[in-house]
């Protein structure tokens, strides 16, 4: 038996093929969080975080782009898959110092390594030339501690 989609589900079908014209092709920024857990120590450094320890890190990864007819811009799945990718294979359980480039593995500086990533990754994807654009970053180290990057920053800075 087929099922008939009642009149008023109909009504509202049509609705939204009308409105998501009126929505669509606007920039709009989606977020998504994910968590990885890695050691490390500092160098240089006086203090507890000298020592070999670990963090449960959260990453909240924002990007921006236009919605498409459907009503989405990235897709959520999309930015997993990335994040997967470029991030999560090469950090998660991983003792930072040993599988990072050279440098002292503070909040700040892995975040400037996360940004170039990630954001490499979206050219590689095509992501780029279709308008998309990572404008967020933020990096919590522990609950209370974090590092943030901001697109805006660096178009300011760049035209310093
Ligand atoms: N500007 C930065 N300061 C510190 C960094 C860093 O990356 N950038 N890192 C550390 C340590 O790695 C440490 O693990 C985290 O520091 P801290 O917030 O002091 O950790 P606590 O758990 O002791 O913080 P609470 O005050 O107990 O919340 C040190 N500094
Ligand atoms: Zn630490």
């Amino acid at each position: 038996m087929e099922f008939e989609i009642p009149k008023k589900v109909q009504k509202i079908d049509e609705d939204i093929q009308r409105e998501k014209l009126k929505y669509h092709n606007k920039r709009v920024a989606v977020t998504k969080e994910f968590t990885f857990d890695a050691a490390h120590h500092l160098h240089c450094y006086e203090g507890k975080c000298k020592n070999l320890h670990g963090h449960t890190y959260r990453l909240v990864l924002t990007i921006s782009g236009f919605v498409d007819p459907v009503g989405i811009s990235m897709d959520f799945g999309d930015i997993k898959k990335i994040y997967k990718e470029a991030i999560e294979s090469r950090l998660d359980h991983r003792y930072l110092n040993d599988v990072l480039p050279p440098m002292n593995t503070t909040a700040e500086n892995m975040i400037v390594w996360i940004w170039e990533e990630f954001d490499q990754k979206l050219d590689d994807y095509q992501w780029k030339e279709k308008g998309f654009l990572l404008e967020e970053i933020v990096l919590y180290e522990t609950p209370t501690s974090y590092a943030t990057m901001k697109r805006e920053w660096m178009d300011h800075d760049e035209s310093l």
